[in-house]
Order: structure tokens, then C-alpha cells, then sequence
């Protein structure tokens, strides 16, 4: 029977697949979704992978998706994993390819008004600072020794170098530094790719969008997180780019190679995992941290890069550009969490998924201690994104994680043929809303109506109490790769 007609209504905003729906099943797969978000899921292999994770060695309590669910490789998209820590499965097909893909909010000084119709020279100006576009080098040459010391010491090594504040690094999930990341476990191949990308985008969905403050939710937060309407602000999405893919493909051939060794079998080799504790376990989990450090330290080349575009741009202005916060959501880490009144320590993956964790919590950074961490929704070059705050719900029912976007309803080749370019530069434009990109296919491909509805993802989060919405923003000027 298909998947989708034996979901169970939980409440408004849940769905679950019990785990007799499917042999193999260790744990139910869960949904969260309104109806009409429902009637997208399905169209893909979303749910069958869904159930396929439930399927995971030490998988604990249920494979979970949020509203932006799409299919992935194995995996799907927006899903959190978590497995029993020291031995239960860790699988570099629930981290994704590109690991620590993230994204990070700058706040600015200036107002929408200060743009004063300069919205293409904005795009124009970012696009000539920062380097983007497949397989791209950028300004920064790094020796071996010095990507080594990126690899180990992250956000540090941009502090270090001068390319970051001491204030930024408080603002960054794990303070942009996994301490486990070693070098040695990188292939020198992961390295080569990584060596002169520091500092660049990447191509398709990644991108630097200038945007404002349209609306705010939550003014008592909004301040706190230092954020009000009109203000202009800005978003940077990308990963880690060569080196995360390469150490993501190259760990993915071990684990399919050494599953058998530990007698786990996954119903899709893309499930392929070994245990967290065992030496190909823990050999790729280094290379993970030292991917995430990697990536932290891209997103801050970065933003010193659009710091000094920004300094020339607005002259005469005050240019201070601060960080509000830095998300990653393709990660796994060790957590605890309680699971049934027990505290437990797991192994939580999170691909297409972000961290939400609630006030009080120990790992979110002194300045977010009342509120919440900040959780950052991206929706498209063409809709809202919103600014939200991780809760003590999220923590009770999905490991401390939310959405991460929109989430893709039409593959690129959909888009491409749905999408007509001219018009959609037309409407943009329509819009006061800038593209700047390598390539106008690329841009088609991220039309916004290849996304789903974002107001729909973040009402479905919000209201089943797994972030809270802050603020509201709107594009301007968007960088593509
Ligand atoms: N504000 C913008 N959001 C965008 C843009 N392109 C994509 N997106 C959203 O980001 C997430 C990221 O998802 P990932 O799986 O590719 O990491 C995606 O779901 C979209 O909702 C953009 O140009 N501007
Ligand atoms: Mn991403
Ligand atoms: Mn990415």
C-alpha cells in the first residue's frame, strides 16, 4: 500500500508511519506537515526513504522530517536522524554531500532607504568581491600547512589571520571550531579541491543576498537578536564546498566497503553507515568536523569579503556589519537529549535541518541564553526569509532541530523547463529584487516557484512549537553561484 495513505494524523502538524508499515522498521518515521504541505510529500521518494532511515542500526525514538522534505541521496532532505551513541550508525548519507552547509545573518547599521535605488550596483559591486560560481577558486592562497590549521582550527584560523571579530565567533553555532577535526583523516584529494576555495560561494542554491527587515513577529526578541524593521541585512548559504563533497564521496566508498564487517545491512547502499565507535566510524567523523571547520571559516572569508565591498559601497556611512548568527544543516553531532524521561547521548544527524535549540540551554551562547538560539530560514531569491528562535518544544520532540528552507518542490530540470527566464528576471526586477549569477539556467533552477511555499513551512514549524517566528525579511540583491 502506498506510504502516504497510512501517515496517522498526531495533531495538527504531525504525521507518523508506524514501524509496522514497512519490514525492518526500528522506530515510527514522523512528519511534520500541514495538509497542504501533505499534498506535496509524496511526489518523490521522500517517504520511502523517510521509512528507510527508521530502518538505521541504534536509530532511537523516530526518523523525522520537517515540512521542507524533499528526496536527497538516500536520506531525504529536512530530515533529523538520531542513533544511539557509542555504536549505533553513523552515515555520511545523513550529513549530505556538502557538509556544513549553513547559513549565517549579518546585521547592518543602514536602512532599506539608504539604498536609495541602488540595488543592481549593490549586486553588481558583491558580485565582483566575492568569488563564485562550480569548482571556483578565490583570492586566498593557502600553503598545505595553513588549510591544515583551517581544518583544525576553524573560525580561530580567520581570527587569527584577520578576517574575523572576536564578536563574531560567540554569534557561531559550536563557535565555528568542532575540536575532534583532524586533519590526517582528510585525503589528500578532499585537500587539493579545498585548497584555493576559501572564501567562495559555489554554484545553484548557494548564494550572498542583501535583504531588509520587512516584518517583525517578536519585538522583545527582535531587539535581542538586534534586529528592526527597515534594517538591511544580510544572508550567506554555502558549505564546504570541493574538500566537504570530497571527504563526503570518499567516506561513503568506505562505508559501503566495511558495512558488511559489522553485519549491518540498509535496504539503499546510500544508507550506508558503520558503527560511531569503530575506526571507520570515527576516522569519518573527524573528516566531518574538519569539513564543518572548513566550511565556518568559508562563510567568514566571506563575510570580510562583503565587509570591505560594503565599507567602499556605503562610503561615508557607518559600515559596521555584525554577525547575528551562523547555522549549519548538514552536520552530525554528539548531543544529549532525554528520550523517554532518560537522558541519553546520541549521534544526531541533521541533513536539511537546523539546530533550534531552546532557551537555557547550555551550548547556545550567553547573548541568546533568554531567547533561544537564532534559527535561520532561507525561502528565495524571490519570497520572504525568516529569523526564528529554537524552543524547549523542539528539544522535547525532535532533538532541538527545525526546517532549513523552503525545500525543493520541482527538480532543476523541472524548473528549467517550467521556468521562463526572461519573465522571471522581469518579475524580480518588478520586485526591486537584483540576481547577479553565473548562469541564467542556474538562476531558472532556483526560481522561486521551484521552492515551496515558505509562509506555509514556517507557520507548520511555528505553530507545532518547533522555532518561533522573530522576523521576516525580503530580498534585494542576491549573489548566485
Ligand atoms: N533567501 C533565499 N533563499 C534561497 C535561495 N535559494 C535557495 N534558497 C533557500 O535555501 C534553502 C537551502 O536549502 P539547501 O538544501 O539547498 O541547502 C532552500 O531550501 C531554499 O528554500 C535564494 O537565492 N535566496
Ligand atoms: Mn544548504
Ligand atoms: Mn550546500
Amino acid at each position: 500500500m502506498e506510504l502516504k495513505s497510512q501517515l496517522v494524523k498526531k495533531s495538527d502538524y504531525l504525521w507518523e508511519l508506524p514501524p509496522h508499515v514497512k519490514k525492518g522498521m526500528r522506530v515510527p518515521a514522523q512528519v511534520y506537515a500541514s495538509k497542504k504541505i501533505l499534498e506535496e510529500i509524496g511526489g518523490d521518494k521522500s517517504l520511502e526513504q523517510l521509512t528507510n532511515v527508521a530502518m538505521l542500526p541504534g536509530i532511537t525514538k523516530a526518523s523525522i522530517v520537517m515540512p521542507d522534505v524533499h528526496e536527497g541521496y538516500g536520506f531525504p532532505i529536512g530530515g533529523i536522524a538520531a542513533t544511539a551513541w557509542p555504536d549505533g550508525g553513523i552515515s555520511p548519507g545523513g550529513i549530505g554531500y556538502d557538509i556544513n552547509c549553513g547559513v549565517r545573518l549579518l546585521t547592518s547599521n543602514l536602512q532599506k532607504e539608504d539604498l536609495k535605488g541602488r540595488g543592481e550596483e549593490l549586486a553588481k559591486a558583491l558580485y565582483a568581491q566575492i568569488p563564485s560560481g562550480v569548482g571556483k577558486g578565490g583570492n586566498i592562497q593557502l600553503s598545505e600547512k595553513e588549510l591544515d590549521k583551517v581544518l583544525t582550527l576553524g573560525v580561530q584560523w580567520a581570527l587569527k589571520n584577520g578576517y574575523a571579530n572576536k564578536e563574531d565567533i560567540d554569534k557561531i553555532e559550536s563557535r565555528g571550531r568542532l575540536d575532534n577535526a583532524d586533519p590526517v583523516c582528510v585525503s589528500e584529494y578532499a585537500k587539493k579541491r579545498g585548497i584555493d576555495q576559501l572564501g567562495t560561494i559555489g554554484s545553484g542554491n548557494h548564494f550572498v543576498e542583501v535583504s531588509y527587515v520587512d516584518k517583525i513577529f517578536d519585538q522583545e526578541v527582535a531587539q535581542i537578536f538586534g534586529l528592526r524593521e527597515g534594517q538591511l541585512t544580510i544572508l550567506i548559504h554555502t558549505g564546504s564546498r570541493g574538500l566537504g563533497h570530497q571527504i563526503a564521496s570518499d567516506y561513503m566508498k568506505l562505508m559501503v566497503a566495511s558495512m558488511g564487517k559489522y553485519g549491518i545491512e540498509v535496504p539503499d547502499r546510500e544508507l550506508a553507515c558503520v558503527p560511531f565507535n569503530s575506526q571507520e566510524g570515527q576516522q569519518y567523523f573527524k573528516s566531518m568536523a574538519a569539513a564543518a571547520n572548513y566550511a565556518w571559516c568559508n562563510r567568514q572569508v566571506i563575510t570580510w569579503e562583503i565587509r570591505n565591498a560594503w565599507k567602499e559601497f556605503f562610503k561615508g556611512k557607518d559600515t559596521k556589519l555584525g554577525v547575528l548568527y551562523d547555522v549549519a544543516h548538514n552536520i552530525a553531532k554528539v548531543e544529549e537529549h532525554v528520550v523517554e524521561g532518560k537522558k541519553k547521548k546520541l549521534i544526531v544527524h541533521r541533513k536539511g535541518s537546523t539546530r533550534s535549540f531552546g532557551p537555557g540551554h547550555p551550548e547556545v551562547t550567553e547573548c541568546y541564553k533568554s531567547t533561544g538560539q537564532p534559527v535561520i530560514i532561507p525561502g528565495s531569491m524571490g519570497t520572504a526569509s525568516y529569523v526564528m528562535a529554537g524552543t524547549a518544544q523542539a528539544m522535547d520532540e525532535s532533538f532541538g532541530s527545525t526546517c532549513h528552507g523552503a525545500g525543493r518542490r520541482m527538480s532543476r530540470r523541472a524548473a528549467q523547463r517550467a521556468v521562463n527566464i526572461h519573465e522571471l528576471e522581469k518579475e524580480l526586477v518588478g520586485k526591486n529584487i537584483f540576481v547577479r549569477a553565473g548562469s541564467r539556467s542556474g538562476v531558472s533552477e532556483e526560481a522561486p516557484i521551484a521552492y515551496k511555499d515558505i509562509e506555509e513551512v514556517i507557520e507548520v514549524v511555528h505553530q507545532a512549537g518547533l522555532a518561533k517566528k522573530i522576523a521576516r525579511l525580503r530580498p534585494l540583491a542576491v549573489i548566485k553561484g
